[in-house]
């Protein structure tokens, strides 16, 4: 394989920078468990850089005109697209993805968030609210520096989802991606140079969850927001309180895909194998309970298994593959212990459940019937392919099971029946709902959980309120009265 190896471990201030005194972080290629990349965790020093020279960038960013601030946005965008091929690559081999799915959904992904918050940067003004004689008039601000912490499935659109409304805005980012993913955030580092921003304006720290920890609560942090699990989430959260800190919390899910009995057949199951396999099924908003109608289960169930069987496996770069491996080994490990646990449980495998032979963390496409609520595999989030299917009888009972559980992230149904699929979704406990679809996120539009699986949303008009502030200014026209 050629060679990944960035040119040092973090960018800030314009630039590759590295400690060796950090601890080493492995990047290794999940089909092959090869290493492809050694870098190291930030240390003190580190982090002291890439806080202190975004300070410095964020005051002369927001200085800027912001159809100037937009201008730059929109070029990383365009250099997005321009070099999607060879980011691609670099997506699948940092996460293992297959290249079919990584040329659609991560460059280009993270490319129309750019320019759609390009586009607004110029638009984002305050108000003016008149009172009769005196009025007050409002200012958008920009928070000051932003820390973004990345989860490891998608590297570079949620780098890009969230620098995107946070710059447009006025606001620098610190960007901390995973630690088993850290590759694609230091090309978007670059890419932001190259289109003219201010150096500083996006630094990539990389390390673990500590080095990330330690920015939370630094003082010249004014936001964070988080792509992460639920206990993650509720630590950060917490940190960040200690400074009323802004966040943004994307977190785990345990989402619904309810199929009702006159659902068109082949569209439902084409939707409950994207939201069950498509990158392997880590991806937090997946629909893993499918709730299939007792009348149409069979006829689901024959069609569903017939063509997940036909799914290829491989290696990531090979155009032919469709689903890659795992992001670890120890993630694999997670979801072999998740299957196990649900057929000792009583769930009835139907297709895969097996991590095939040979070297990467691969795992087959599994499905799992006769499974019931209160089973592991129907409770807890597993983060990879497999799929539970439940069966109900009728609307009222589905809606209160669909919405029985701890994580509120998304949630689909498939209805030829526009009134009851109105209905249902007005019921349903989820940030994000798609009726006869599943799993697509425009940037036009708001994703993010309820309840367990978040706070504040991204992309959308939405993300400006969670990455500025609002000042309101009083101007009397006439005298000040007082008592005396
Ligand atoms: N809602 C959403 O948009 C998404 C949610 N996820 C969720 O993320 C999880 C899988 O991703 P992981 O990377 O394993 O999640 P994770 O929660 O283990 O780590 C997420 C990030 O937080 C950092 N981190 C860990 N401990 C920290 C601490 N104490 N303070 C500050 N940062 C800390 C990690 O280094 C990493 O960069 C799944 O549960 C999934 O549901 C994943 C993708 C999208």
């Amino acid at each position: 394989m050629k060679s990944v190896q960035p040119k040092g471990s973090h960018f800030i201030d314009g630039a590759y920078v590295d400690d060796t005194a950090g601890r080493e972080i492995s990047c290794v290629y999940a089909a092959t468990g090869e290493t492809v990349a050694t870098l190291h965790a930030a240390t003190p020093a580190i982090v002291e850089a890439a806080i202190a020279s975004a300070e410095r960038a964020q005051k002369e960013w927001a200085a800027l005109a912001p159809v100037a601030r937009g201008r730059v946005l929109r070029r990383v965008a365009d250099l997005l697209v321009e070099r999607n091929a060879e980011l691609s690559e670099l997506e699948s081999i940092d996460t293992g993805k297959p290249i079919q799915e990584t040329l659609v959904a991560d460059a280009t992904s993270g490319a129309e968030a750019l320019e759609y918050y390009a586009g607004l940067a110029a638009t984002l003004t305050g108000e003016t609210v008149p009172l009769g004689g005196d009025f007050v008039y409002t200012i958008r601000e920009p928070l000051g520096v932003c820390l973004g912490i990345g989860a490891w499935n998608y590297p570079t659109q949620i780098a890009a989802w969230k620098a995107a409304p946070a710059l447009a805005c006025g606001n620098a980012m610190v960007f901390k991606p995973s630690e088993v993913t850290p590759l694609c955030a230091l090309k978007l580092a670059e890419l932001f140079i190259e289109a003219g921003a201010p150096a500083g304006l996006f630094n990539v720290v990389n390390g673990y969850g500590d080095a990330a920890a330690s920015m939370v609560t630094d003082p010249r942090i004014a936001k964070v927001s988080l792509t992460g699990s639920v206990p993650t989430g509720q630590k950060v959260y917490a940190a960040a309180a200690e400074g009323l800190r802004h966040v943004t919390m994307e977190l785990g899910g345990k989402s619904p895909l309810i199929i009702f009995e006159d659902a068109d057949l082949e569209n439902a199951i084409s939707a409950a194998i994207n939201a069950n396999f498509y990158s392997t099924g880590q991806i937090c908003s997946n629909g893993t309970r499918v709730f299939v109608h007792e009348n149409i289960v069979e006829d689901f169930i024959e069609r569903l298994v017939e063509r997940s069987r036909t799914a290829i496996l491989g290696d990531p770069l090979d155009p032919d593959t469709q689903i890659g491996p795992m992001i670890t080994d120890a993630q694999r490990k997670k979801v072999l212990d998740y299957i196990r646990i649900g057929q000792e449980e009583g769930a009835e495998l139907i297709l895969g459940g097996h991590a095939p032979e040979g070297p990467g963390f691969f795992i087959e496409p599994t499905i799992f019937r006769n499974v019931t609520d209160e089973m592991t595999i129907a409770r807890e989030e597993i983060f990879g392919p497999v799929l539970s299917i439940l069966t109900f009888k009728d609307e009222d009972e589905v809606v209160a099971r669909a919405n029985d559980t701890q994580f509120g992230l998304a949630a689909g149904l498939f209805t030829k029946d526009f009134t009851r699929a109105h209905r249902v979704v007005a019921q349903l406990q989820a940030g994000t709902c798609w009726i006869n679809e599943y799993n697509l996120t425009p940037v036009e539009a708001p994703f993010g959980g309820v309840k367990m699986s978040g706070v504040g949303r991204e992309n959308s008009k939405a993300a400006i309120e969670h990455y500025s502030q609002v000042k309101s200014v009083y101007v009397a026209m006439g005298d000040v009265e007082a008592a005396f």
